[in-house]
């Protein structure tokens, strides 16, 4: 099916995908460029151990007030207490529920691990080599993903891969970055739409927008943007985008046209 604005392209074979006068990419993370499992089992324990020590010793900081403030209205309890606002941010994260202010809370205590060197930014081995491709040849990069603009900043500027144990800076190459608070929920087309303002003259054609989920592509194509999903092998949304143009890796994307 051709979308409004979705540049000329054929998909050339199962899995691959060859696209011709895309401006600007836009990256989901989990599941897409980074493995689930890199952030639901590493990132994740890592915020919960540290998360009431954060409210502590954070509690008067703007941005844990909002967050805490978030908590109790989303469960709907206004006098909700810190050990209940714990909880059920740890409920959220049992669940991979992707509430704005558990997102907020662990950006920034992810981001407070990273500078510490305590953690590592994890790609798929295609991304870096595909981004820096990308970015050579003028395509605008930016990010959305339910993980915060802290998260984001921290994850891909400490990306392994370098020699020995240094880690590369990815943000030279990203133009933006975009999350749950910037843009809005990932299956609202409104929040593709203001991605598209933000990005401006940097992404005169609608930007295309790699995932790994249905319900985000369904977002992104009802706003008019191109899609390509992404089902890598052992994701838990791999065998969710039979009804989708995707690939299994960058590698198998052709943006050269
Ligand atoms: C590496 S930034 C933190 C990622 C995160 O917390 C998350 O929930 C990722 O979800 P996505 O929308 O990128 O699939
Ligand atoms: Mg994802």
């Amino acid at each position: 099916m051709t979308r409004p604005g979705t540049p000329r392209g054929t998909v050339a074979g199962a899995g691959h995908v060859a696209l011709a006068g895309v401006t600007a990419v836009v990256l989901d993370i989990e599941g897409t460029v980074s493995p689930t499992e890199a952030v639901v089992g590493t990132l994740y324990p890592y915020a919960q151990a540290r998360l009431a020590g954060w409210l502590a010793q954070h509690g008067d900081d703007p941005e844990t007030v909002r967050a805490i403030a978030q908590v109790r209205e989303l469960i709907g309890e206004p006098d909700a207490d810190v050990t209940r606002v714990v909880a059920a941010l740890d409920d959220w994260r049992a669940r991979d529920v992707k509430a704005a202010p558990l997102k907020t809370l662990q950006g920034r205590i992810w981001a407070a691990g990273f500078a510490a060197g305590e953690l590592t930014g994890v790609f798929f081995d295609d991304v870096v080599p595909a981004l820096r491709r990308w970015h050579a040849a003028g395509i605008t990069l930016a990010v959305y993903s339910s993980g915060s603009v802290a998260a984001q900043r921290a994850w891909f500027g400490h990306a392994a891969g370098g020699a020995g144990d240094r880690r590369d800076d990815l943000r030279p190459l990203l133009a933006g970055y975009f999350d749950l608070d910037s843009a809005g929920p990932k299956t609202d087309p409104g929040s593709y739409a203001r991605i598209a303002a933000a990005l401006g003259a940097a992404a005169p054609r609608p930007p295309l927008f790699l995932t790994d989920r249905p319900t985000e592509l369904d977002a992104a194509n009802a706003a008019g943007w191109t899609t390509v999903g992404v089902a890598r092998p052992g994701e838990p949304y791999a065998g969710a985008l039979a009804g989708y143009r995707h690939v299994a890796s960058f590698a198998d994307l052709d943006l050269a046209g």
